[in-house]
This record gives C-alpha cells, structure tokens and sequence, in this order.
C-alpha cells in the first residue's frame, strides 16, 4: 500500500556525523525518528546556489531524481527547506566513496573493475531509457552501498573531498570527450555519446589509477582531441578493446571481458 505522503521536516531527523562537503553545502548522517530509518541528508545553502545562479539547476535535479529507482541509482526520498537551506533526503551509502577506494588500492583488479563497469552500465541503460543523460561520470560521484555495490550519487552538483588529489580534478577536463573539447567537432554535446566516453575514461581510471589524459589542462584537451592515450601493458587485451571503443551499452554488457568477470552475465 503506498505510504501516506507527509511533510518532512528538519525535526524529524536525528542528525549524525558530516560524511563529506558538498560544493553547496554537507552531508550528514541522519536518522528519521519515528521509524529509525538510516539516511543520508545534503543541506545546500540557499545563498550560495542564489550566488552560484543554480537554482533552475537545483529545481531540475530534484525533479529528475524523484522519478529515479534504480539499484545503481542512489536513491532520493525526498526534500524539504527553512528560510536559508534546502535539505535533500538522499540513500545512505554505507561504503562511501568509490574514489577513496581507488586511492587505497591504487587500482583495482579487472575483475572488481568489470562488476563496477558492469553496474554503471546497467544504471546509464536505466537512466538513458528515462532520457536522464549526462551524468557526470567521475570517480567522485559514485559511492558504495552496505554491500560493495555502486551507486550513481551525482546529480548536477558534485560533492567534493576534503582532501587529496581530486580537488584539482574539481571541473575536470578529464572525462570530456572529443567533441566537447575540439569546437570544431561540436555536434550536440549533451547526448548520450557522453557517458559512453566517460564510462572509458572511468574504466581506465579503475584499471590504471590515474585518468588517460591527465596533463596539464591544454595537453589534456589536445590529447583528448587526438584520443592520445597509452594503455599500460598490465591491462590484458579484452580490457584495452573495451576502453578503446566506444560501444553502444547494450553491447558492452556483451563483451568478453565483463562477461568474463561479471558471473551473473548480466541480460
Ligand atoms: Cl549522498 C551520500 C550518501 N551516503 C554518502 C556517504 N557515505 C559514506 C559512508 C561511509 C564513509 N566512511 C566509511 C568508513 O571510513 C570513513 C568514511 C564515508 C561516507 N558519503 C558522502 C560523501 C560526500 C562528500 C564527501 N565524502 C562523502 C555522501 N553520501
């Protein structure tokens, strides 16, 4: 039966620890009283996205993710405001973030990186059949859930570390594709191709710990023109065919090397 639909409210949290800062804003740790329900809480600051002009933005992504329900989808409950900040109930991801991960291993076997390939797939095949593109691929906005599995956390903003490398990756270049970075070759930027692209930039980054075209910001756009980029020998064959192309998602849940990987052989 469906729940009864209720106003929520700051009062009806229990607020724990800060899981991280957000470009607008935290993100908190939070219990719902009355039923104890663990989730994550993301408070924007009304001023800042006055400043920032990202209203439309804000109104968009809140729009987008209520109609998501995905497993690789971090799930959005709701949200609510007082007179200076908008506060989004958002799925708490126990394992936190993909990239912290990433710097701890330095990089992942093929076989962890196929199954997180594997799930980004199935949920840009979810969110391209809602239309819902561009999802800003990068290490930064995935998350873990309580059992390893990956969840698509960004939506429009992107939540930033308190420390380490990827503060200068902030607005990063990196996973642009071609055609957004050589205006000659603008076709429109904001289709689906993108996330192709990106999901070959996020492969090689989990594979090799570092992203393809990582330069300074000129060579980047320049090897990313070119499509310069040197796969390490470590990376076994099956995994430089699959990063070199760009293939339609349907057929990379078919490649040799995430079936290879991933048991479930994904449909
Ligand atoms: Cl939205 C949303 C839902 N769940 C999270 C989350 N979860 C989460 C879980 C566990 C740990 N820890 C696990 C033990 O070692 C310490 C970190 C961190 C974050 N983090 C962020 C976040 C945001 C910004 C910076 N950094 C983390 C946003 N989240």
């Amino acid at each position: 039966k469906q729940p009864v639909f209720k106003q929520f409210q700051l009062g009806m949290f229990e607020v724990g620890r800060s899981l991280g800062k957000g470009k607008f804003g935290r993100v908190y740790l939070a219990r719902e009283r009355q039923t104890g329900f663990i989730c994550a809480l993301k408070v924007l600051h009304k001023n800042e996205i006055v400043q920032g002009r990202v209203e439309k933005q804000v109104c968009r992504e809140i729009e987008i993710q209520s109609n998501l329900r995905h497993p690789n989808v971090l799930r959005f409950y709701g949200y609510f405001y007082d007179s200076k900040r908008i506060f989004l109930i958002l799925e708490y991801a126990a394992k936190g973030e993909l990239y912290k991960h990433l710097q701890k291993a330095r990089r992942f076997s093929e076989s962890r990186a196929a199954q997180y390939i594997a799930q980004m797939t199935s949920a840009l095949r979810y969110l391209h059949s809602k239309r819902v593109i561009h999802r800003d691929i990068k290490p930064e906005n995935i998350l873990l859930g309580r059992h390893g599995e990956l969840k698509m956390a960004d939506f429009g903003w992107s939540v930033h570390a308190p420390s380490g490398r990827r503060i200068t990756k902030c607005g990063t270049l990196d996973y642009l594709p071609p055609e957004m970075v050589d205006p000659r070759r603008c076709q429109n930027p904001y289709d689906e191709k993108i996330d192709l692209w990106s999901l070959g930039v996020l492969m090689y980054e989990l594979l090799v710990g570092s992203a393809p075209f990582e330069d300074t910001p000129s060579m980047t756009q320049k090897r990313i023109a070119r499509g310069d980029m040197k796969i390490p020998s470590f990376v076994s064959s099956e995994a430089k065919d699959l990063i070199r192309k760009r293939i339609p998602l349907e057929k990379v849940q078919q490649h040799p090397w995430i079936m290879k990987h991933c048991l479930a052989g994904e449909k």
